[in-house]
């Protein structure tokens, strides 16, 4: 029988609407709280180099709630010196490496892994050193899923986002050849001995598409969570999230 898919909620985007007014509200601290209560299995926080959401006094607040719950903070960060010594102060329970680019509008794509072996292999050394788990962000790749695996990344976080739009924009053939990508990617990933965990737009419809394939451990959401919150409230969301986790889980053949 399949393991429970842990659920990580990210807090970046209450974040993102508290910076609009650039005061207090609404607090992204009392959002980890909140999702903790309602049973999520660990929170996560993007520090962007531009600090667009979330900020440094944010992360070390999130990581003192996160370990009173006993549960992980994922801290997503970009591979520069500034951030991996930032992850080496934080000890996050897992440190997730993300491509940035300051003038997208969120995280466009999967981290060329495979194009910088020297300095992302660094990094993941120094997370394996110091306890923390290094997750690569990535796409369904399978050269990015090998140079991850030789790096020694003991996980992936396989970006959704491409499968996720195709849904949403109604486009069977790529949404069906997005999904076979991934099936392919996590098989390989497990093959390899890597840890899978996925991410990025995924929402009630998506889900069961991911949530279904044999050896995702782990999903990572926050975008769609955040704002259903607006209308149903943050728990109902968390709860009515994780019912579709677990119906999906080896439901869809
Ligand atoms: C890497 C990733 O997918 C998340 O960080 C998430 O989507 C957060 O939002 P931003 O991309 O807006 O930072
Ligand atoms: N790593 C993906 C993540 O944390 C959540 O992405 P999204 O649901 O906010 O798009």
């Amino acid at each position: 029988m399949r393991e429970r898919i842990r659920l990580g909620l990210n807090v970046d985007h209450v974040a993102t609407v508290r910076n609009a007014r650039g005061g207090h509200a609404p607090d992204p601290i009392r959002a980890a709280r909140l999702a903790l209560q309602a049973g999520v299995d660990g929170i996560t926080a993007h520090l962007r180099e531009d600090r667009r959401h979330i900020v440094d006094k944010d992360v070390w607040v999130i990581k003192e709630v996160c370990d009173t719950f006993g549960k992980p903070l994922n801290f997503e960060m970009a591979v520069t010196d500034e951030m991996v010594s930032m992850a080496l102060k934080l000890k996050p329970h897992a440190a997730c490496l993300v491509p940035e680019r300051r003038q997208e509008r969120t995280t466009e794509g999967g981290l060329d892994v495979a194009g910088q072996i020297d300095n992302i292999g660094e990094a993941v050394r120094l997370f394996n050193k110091a306890g923390i788990r290094a997750s690569l962000f990535i796409a369904a790749d399978p050269a990015q899923v090998a140079a991850a695996a030789k790096v020694q990344a003991p996980v992936i976080e396989f970006h959704t986002g491409a499968l996720c739009d195709a849904f949403r924009d109604q486009e069977r053939v790529s949404f069906d050849s997005e999904l076979k990508r991934l099936q392919i990617a996590v098989a390989q990933a497990h093959e390899l001995g890597v840890e899978v965990h996925a991410g990025h737009g995924i929402d009630y419809e998506t889900v069961p598409f991911i949530a279904n394939i044999p050896h995702v451990r782990e999903l990572n959401i926050g975008h769609f969570l955040i704002g259903e919150a607006i209308f149903i409230g943050l728990e109902a969301a968390v709860a009515k999230m994780r019912d579709l986790m677990d119906g999906a889980v080896g439901s869809l053949g």
